[in-house]
């Protein structure tokens, strides 16, 4: 399989190509040439697979480079249940008989979703870099899961330094302590006088300077990385196969989105043939995307217009992978997402109402709400005393919007994109108890923290990760 960018026909090469890039040397995001499909035969043979021979069947259209024993071997590595605490890895677990299922993604090393991309890049970065004798400094940006993500993923990597990006001030505490408290040498933690688009927007500006990229390897692990989506991709087939339906029959996702990563990583396992029907995306207060799939206008939020709310990690008001879904909508006419792209760079309205291209949108089932901080502190205490279940806020934000959407006799899945324990002030706010949290986090509020600290400049940043990987130049 060949890749190509959103912004130009260019030919951006293999898997492994893309997985060490990040972004395309045009500033845009690695697309696959096609997405290949499974009939309704083939997804009848995945059904019964145990997730990493899943992840193998769902990933090896889209990674041709790796030979077949390898790319086993790196997944049977990842997805054990040592790492993610089950045999199923991902178990779906439904509320009750009258409440959505919770496809539960947060049981990894970091206590969120980001988990089951991650470590997979964990791994997948060695292997390749180990093939050809290159090293990695990936460059990240993170509003609070992503960052520990990755770190815990990267940790102990010899070819692979990781500089992350987070913006000051703005994380849960747990979050903040999660990444900051680790003291090791190829981690650099660097908070941003800014928002988390602010972080975003950095990372891009470093890549767009081809000759500081080459020179110093840079690479991200943000889902602008196409390993990140491809790798979320199969536990929307877990979890579909695990609802157990007729062959054929539709299943509806409700999925709490801030950069679109997930969700695009659904709509991409619906156009390989999975029989999604609705794919809903919740948004919090920060609604651009809801904004969009009710009313047909992308307007990205500028960083003062970004509110700071009690999902965190979805405090985005630019989301990266809305460029690949524009991509797609547009049958992968990269002039046209260039020309869309480039009016959400100028913080232009990009309107598809009554285009052609809106009918696409309202073809592709996606549906979408928002919810407001007393909605989710209602949602995790109705959860919690309903069915004795005990969600953080993101999920709440997906749970409450799923149930506007669900449909008779079509079963709603609801992703747990994080656990409590890493929101312990809203979820004490809403039920008046302090959430489980697993021992190895017990205290980590205390430890020191190891984080430097810049201003929204892309020139210091630079400087900084120049003079970490160059001491004594
Ligand atoms: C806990 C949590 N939920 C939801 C999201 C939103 O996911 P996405 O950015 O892939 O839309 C994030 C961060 O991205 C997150 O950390
Ligand atoms: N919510 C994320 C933001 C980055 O998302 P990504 O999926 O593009 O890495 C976070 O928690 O860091």
């Amino acid at each position: 399989m060949q890749y190509v960018s959103t912004r130009g026909d260019q030919c951006l090469g293999t898997f492994s190509d893309v997985l060490l890039s990040g972004l395309a040397p045009d500033g845009g995001l690695a697309m696959p040439a096609q997405i290949p499909t499974f009939s309704a035969t083939e997804l009848e043979r995945l059904r019964p697979l145990p997730y990493a021979e899943l992840a193998y069947e769902v990933m090896r259209p889209f990674i041709t480079d790796i030979p077949e024993a390898d790319l086993r071997k790196l997944l049977r590595a990842t997805y054990r249940p040592e790492v993610f605490g089950s045999e199923e890895i991902t178990p779906l677990t439904p509320l009750g008989d009258s409440g959505p299922a919770l496809l539960e993604l947060s049981n990894g090393p970091s206590l969120a979703f980001k988990d089951m991309a991650m470590q997979f890049l964990g791994h997948a970065f060695e292997y390749v870099l180990d093939r050809r004798g290159e090293r990695v400094n990936i460059l990240g940006a993170t509003s609070g899961d992503t960052g520990s993500a990755a770190e815990y993923a990267m940790l102990g990597k010899e070819r692979v330094n990781v500089f992350m990006l987070s913006p000051q001030g703005r994380m849960s505490t747990f979050q903040q302590a999660q990444m900051f408290s680790l003291n090791e040498p190829n981690i650099f933690n660097i908070a941003v006088e800014g928002v988390f688009d602010d972080c975003q927007d950095l990372v891009k500006a470093v890549n767009a300077d081809a000759e500081f990229k080459a020179r110093h390897d840079i690479g991200a692990v943000n889902s602008i990385n196409w390993a990140r989506v491809l790798a979320q991709a199969v536990y929307y087939f877990k979890g579909y196969f695990a609802l157990g339906l007729p062959p054929g029959a539709e299943a509806d996702f409700c999925v709490p989105s801030g950069n679109f990563g997930n969700v695009f990583a659904g709509y991409l396992a619906q156009q390989m043939g999975l029989p999604i029907g609705q794919l809903v995306v919740a948004s919090n207060e920060n609604d651009v995307l809801h904004d969009f799939f009710s009313g047909g206008v992308y307007q990205v939020r500028s960083a003062e217009r970004v509110a700071v709310t009690s999902s965190p990690s979805m405090d985005i008001g630019k989301a990266s992978n809305f460029e690949r879904y524009l991509y797609l909508i547009s049958g992968g006419d990269a002039t046209q997402t260039l020309g869309w792209w480039d009016e959400v760079g100028a913080g232009r309205p990009v309107s598809l109402g009554g285009t052609p291209h809106w009918d696409a949108v309202q073809a592709s089932g996606f549906r979408s709400g928002r919810s407001t901080h007393a909605d989710r502190l209602a949602t995790i205490r109705q959860v919690d005393g309903q069915f004795g279940r005990l969600i953080d806020p993101h999920t709440a934000d997906g749970v409450l919007v799923g149930e506007e959407f669900r449909r008779p006799g079509v079963p709603m899945v609801c992703l747990e994109t994080a656990l409590p324990a890493k929101f312990g002030e809203t979820v004490r706010e809403a039920v008046g108890r302090d959430p489980e949290r697993p021992e190895r986090f017990q205290g980590i509020e205390q430890a020191e923290r190891f984080c430097e600290v810049i201003s929204n400049d892309v020139e210091q940043l630079k400087r900084l990760i120049a003079d970490h990987l160059n001491p004594n130049s």
